[in-house]
């Protein structure tokens, strides 16, 4: 009787003898030299005959021993055991299977064949390996489409420095793995014109795709990284604004990810306005009477605003009026309710035109500063030196006890104001915070004015590694604002008299530790 299970056995038989004797297999190979060596496809290594290596071109590219399939194979596994053997003290399992599966991998790379030979015969050491649970040794991954990069806007894939160096304060500040974190970069063309128009630009010389297409491509990424590394956590970063918010309410309730501008710089931001109340010499409940400018309406100004409003209703039970003291701009001006084409996002932050005195929608930063005197000036528009001399000075004559002036944008050419300019025109006594580091500013007599880095680099690798070590399924907003009131607390009274309001970085191991217990 026909079998089924023996005839596709008898095939598998088959084509394992195929391996073992590398019959070449049936299809015609245009490549010659080097370009046949880095195809693991047809590549046989060492074991080419020289009839072959005279044909194919690739005499000076080999050692001119050849190799037979079965030396091949021999050599490696010696290898693989001798690593084995090596490792056999070694504590960090993980870190033994990384090991064999990156070996495996290299080998994959370069020489199909003989990968599957070894993946066949020894199908139960590798499968651990090659698969399930190594292949799960992803514990964090850092995405960006490249659309807004710092302030630098749109970069297209030269975006993928920022994921890198995200990941590498992953491993510097939380003490991830660096072989189990995977930074990524997706393609979706660019509109910066000035890379389309580039030869040399090695992304899509595209416009980027837009609406469902784009949603499509983002969702396919997610499936096929969740997929392949279920646990890992994703951290979308420099995502221009409608895609930031967009994929943030798309999958906070699907996985475990978070917008690392939308809610990491939340959180740094209310640690450094509640460290401007401590600065102040008042208590925290004086935080809802704090006036508060923030200046620019994107993924982050919007991020901070709703973080900082919810705390105030929090603090004071009256959701209704808890933004009433907090006024946002933008590029156009102070944003009303009179606003044509509001953002949906900006809506709750729009005031309402019979509340603002004097104000009216569109007034400068200039105007809003000195009619409303504000005690904290913040800034993250991404447009270096909108904190003027002027406006400074009138933060200066605020009135308020103690100023505050956040020039948080990146990279450095992009801060709203430098240190010494906020020093010189605000005052000495202000204290001031921004995203890039700056030095200390010499005040003369011996004083100091500090200079505090407002970054969220504080509060990302706690809340990536508080996260993980819990299993969390999602980023709940309970987590984000651990991590801020944990961040907040972390300064001692003393250090917040003398304007420092953030650690130094050189504690940001411990920092971390101390964030990612309490979003545990
Ligand atoms: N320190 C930190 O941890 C972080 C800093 N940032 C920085 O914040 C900046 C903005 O980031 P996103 O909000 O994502 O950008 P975005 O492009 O979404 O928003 C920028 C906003 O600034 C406004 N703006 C532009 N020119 C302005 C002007 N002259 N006056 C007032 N507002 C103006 C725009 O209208 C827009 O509302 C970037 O420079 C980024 O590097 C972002 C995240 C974290
Ligand atoms: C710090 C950061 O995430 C940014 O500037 O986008
Ligand atoms: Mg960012």
């Amino acid at each position: 009787m026909w079998n089924l299970a023996r005839f596709v056995a008898s095939r598998l038989s088959r084509s394992s003898r195929c391996f073992s004797s590398m019959i070449p297999r049936p299809c015609i190979i245009h490549k010659r030299g080097a370009d046949i060596l880095h195809d693991p496809w047809i590549n046989k290594d060492t074991g080419f005959p020289l009839t072959e290596r005279n044909r194919l071109g690739l005499r000076g590219l080999l050692p001119p021993r050849v190799i037979s399939f079965e030396q091949q194979y021999a050599r490696f596994i010696e290898s693989y055991r001798s690593l084995e053997k090596n490792t056999q003290n070694e504590l960090d399992i993980s870190a033994i299977a990384l090991a064999k599966w990156r070996i495996l991998n290299r080998l994959h790379d370069r020489n199909e064949t003989l990968y599957f030979r070894v993946l066949i015969d020894n199908i139960k050491d590798f499968a651990p390996i090659i698969y399930t649970p190594t292949v799960g040794l992803v514990d964090m991954i850092v995405l960006t489409d490249g659309s807004r990069i710092l302030g630098l806007g749109d970069l297209g894939v030269h975006g993928i420095g920022i994921p890198i160096g995200k990941l590498d304060m992953y491993v510097a500040a939380a003490g991830l793995n660096p072989q189990r974190i995977l930074p990524v970069m997706l393609d979706v063309g660019t509109n910066n014109l000035k890379l389309i128009d580039d030869p040399l630009y090695l992304g899509l010389r595209q416009p980027r795709l837009e609406g469902e297409e784009y949603l499509s491509i983002i969702d396919e990424f997610i499936k096929a990284v969740l997929t392949r590394w279920p646990k890992a956590i994703i951290q979308f970063e420099d995502f221009q604004m409608k895609w930031a918010f967009e994929t943030l309410k798309r999958y906070r309730r699907r996985f475990c990810m978070f917008n690392d501008d939308v809610q990491g710089t939340a959180g740094v931001a209310l640690a450094g306005l509640l460290g401007t109340v401590r600065a102040q010499g008042r208590p925290l409940d004086h935080f809802p009477n704090q006036k508060i400018v923030v200046v620019g309406a994107g993924s982050a100004g919007l991020g901070v605003l709703t973080m900082a409003v919810r705390a105030v209703a929090k603090m004071t039970g009256k959701a209704e009026t808890a933004s009433q003291n907090f006024f946002l701009l933008d590029k156009d001006g102070l944003i009303t309710k009179e606003r044509k084409n509001l953002d949906p996002a900006a809506v709750p932050f729009a005031k309402d035109p019979g509340q603002i005195g004097e104000l009216k929608d569109g007034d400068s930063l200039l105007e809003v500063v000195k009619k409303f005197k504000p005690d904290v000036l913040l800034g993250l528009s991404g447009v270096g030196g909108v904190f003027g001399e002027e406006v400074l000075k009138a933060m200066r004559e605020s009135g308020s006890s103690r100023p505050a002036i956040f020039a948080m944008s990146n990279p450095t050419m992009n801060a709203e104001c430098t240190a010494t300019e906020a020093f010189k025109y605000a005052g000495e006594n202000i204290v001031f915070a921004s995203g890039s580091p700056f030095e200390d500013v010499k005040l003369g007599e011996g004083k100091v004015g500090y200079v505090n880095q407002a970054n969220n680099m504080y509060l990302f690798p706690g809340i990536g590694l508080g996260a993980l070590v819990s299993g969390a399924r999602f980023v709940t907003d309970g987590m984000l604002q651990a991590a801020a009131e944990r961040l907040a607390s972390y300064m001692t009274d003393q250090e917040i008299q003398k304007g420092i309001l953030f650690p130094s970085v050189n504690s940001i191991r411990d920092i971390t530790a101390e964030v990612g217990a309490a979003v545990v």
